[in-house]
């Protein structure tokens, strides 16, 4: 069974998470991937990837991928965060984050980490 990884953006990077995945989209077609509502919908639009979708991020995704990560069930986690806004679902941002702290879970934040992240993970299982 391929590992299981999740891709989220806030909204001022999607952009850029979906350029990524555009120029990772080999690779990360190998993974089960998960993403929330909108993050999902693009990179199957933009980047043909094949994506479970979850809720919106902050209509419950961010914490449907948080339970997912504390049941074992999410190998790494794609999280471009935006660094220059407030989110009204912040406590959902820290609350996967804290999460994915707690249970050492491959975390990328940004496209050099999630590159390394990536060429880190094993394939094909
Ligand atoms: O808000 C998000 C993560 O905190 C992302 O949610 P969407 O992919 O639904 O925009």
């Amino acid at each position: 069974m391929p590992a299981s990884i999740a891709l989220v953006a806030h909204d001022a990077q999607k952009d850029l998470m979906v350029a990524w995945a555009q120029d990772h989209a080999s690779v990360l077609s190998q993974f089960r991937i998960v993403a929330t509502g909108t993050t999902g919908q693009r990179l199957t639009d933009q980047a043909h990837l094949s994506v479970e979708r979850l809720l919106s991020g902050p209509k419950g995704g961010d914490a449907q991928l948080g339970a997912m990560i504390a049941e074992g069930k999410l190998d790494a986690l794609f999280f471009f965060i935006d660094p220059m806004s407030a989110m009204p679902h912040d406590v959902d941002v820290k609350s996967l984050l804290r999460l994915a702290i707690l249970y050492d879970t491959p975390l990328a934040v940004n496209r050099s980490s999630a590159t390394a992240v990536l060429a880190a993970l094993p394939q094909n299982g």
